[in-house]
């Protein structure tokens, strides 16, 4: 009987070779993706683990705009963004919106008077299945110009070396506007009262697929009374929270949601740079909250305000913020539904 080959075939050796090459592709696809082939990349980890408080992240909480009240409402279309956009959302009809007032802070427990930064998050769904969302601040323009520029800010923030802001400003000049913005721009007692900008540029795309750079603004109908931080910390903590439950109460909450749209040559990649005052505008529709509901184990709990999640007649632009916040927010998503014991959680069906 003749001994059986040591040696393997040719062939087998062949399939060895691939199998170890496709595993050694995979490694190294999982390396690159982990940041582990290159240190100096800025990762969603990097970037999520840099927003949290020196005590550490709140968990169970989202890591940014933590404090927040969620609402319902509806988006009430007039119809006139169909020029721009094929979107159904621009559809002169009235959908249901889902949203949430926030403060910009990693801290859910803030005093609303130390947090200058207001926000809102909104999530409309159109009849054809789409669902647009988007989360907007009360500022005019992004502090820094690269989602690389927020992460340094964030780091210099954090860090012990006296002299890491003034660093960090003299390499981004343009943290300046920023800081003007928030010395002089008055003050609030309500959510009601606040101009929320999204800030980031996208395209509209409408029905003959023509283009049109564009930012948009929801405009509040409530006059704004300024009022002093000093006034507003005597309110109490939880002052915004329990204004805006009681001014719903008494009768629905409107903005207006007005789209500007850039002229050619316009900064659409750099969200510290506002556009001029003079480019055109179209008031699109209106949202009207309805009514407050529940922070706390709420519908907004689930809810990740992706700003990439957009319906077919919006997409991204060469701005390159939404992609990084993208990642950054299911990052932070990830990390706060899987502290389910540090937050109240009782229902299922998580949508990121
Ligand atoms: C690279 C830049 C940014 C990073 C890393 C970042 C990070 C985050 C994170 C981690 C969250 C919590 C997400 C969650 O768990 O659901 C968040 C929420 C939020 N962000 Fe940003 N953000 C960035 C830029 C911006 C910009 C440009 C705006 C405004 C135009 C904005 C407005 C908001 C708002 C309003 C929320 C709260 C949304 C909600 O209620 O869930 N962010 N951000």
């Amino acid at each position: 009987m003749p001994e059986p080959s040591r040696t393997p075939s040719r062939s087998a050796l062949g399939s060895l070779v691939m199998i170890a090459a496709i595993v050694a592709g995979g490694a190294t696809a999982f390396a690159y993706t982990a940041g582990w082939l290159s240190p100096q990349r800025l990762t969603p980890d990097k970037m999520v683990d840099a927003l949290a408080p020196p005590g550490g992240p709140a968990l169970g909480h989202r890591r940014n705009h933590a404090k927040g009240v969620c609402f319902t409402g509806v988006f009430d279309a007039n119809g006139a963004g169909t020029a721009l956009s094929k979107a159904q959302v621009f559809a002169a009809g009235q959908y249901p919106a889902l949203g949430r007032f926030n403060l910009g802070t990693p801290d859910p427990h803030a005093a609303d008077a130390t947090v200058r930064v207001r926000g809102l998050g909104l999530q409309i769904a159109t009849p054809d299945g789409q669902l647009w969302r988007s989360a907007m601040i009360d500022v005019p323009f992004f502090p820094v110009a690269t989602p690389q520029a927020f992460y340094d800010l964030l780091l210099a923030q954090g860090s012990k070396d006296p002299n890491a802001m003034k660093t960090f400003a003299g390499a981004h000049p343009e943290i300046a506007a920023f800081g003007g913005w928030a010395k002089s721009a008055p003050w609030t007692g309500s959510y009601a009262e606040e101009r929320f900008n999204g800030i980031n540029s996208f395209i509209f795309v409408d029905g003959s697929g023509k283009e049109s750079a564009v930012r948009w603004s929801l405009v509040p109908a409530a006059q704004p009374v300024p009022v002093s931080p000093d006034d507003l910390a005597k309110r109490g903590p939880d002052f915004l929270e329990q204004e805006i439950t009681d001014r719903v109460h008494g009768g629905p909450q409107r903005w207006t949601l007005r789209v500007t749209v850039a002229n050619p040559g316009d900064p659409t990649a750099d969200p510290s740079k506002a556009w001029p005052d003079d480019r055109h505008t179209v008031e699109v529709g209106t949202l009207t909250v309805q009514k407050i509901e529940a922070e706390q184990d709420g519908p907004c709990r689930d809810i990740n305000y992706d700003p990439t999640v957009l319906p077919s007649g919006i997409k991204t632009s060469d701005d390159p913020f939404p992609a990084a916040r993208s990642a950054a927010y299911a990052k932070s998503f990830d990390r706060r539904t899987a502290e389910a014991q540090d937050y109240p959680r009782t229902a299922t069906g998580a949508k990121p």
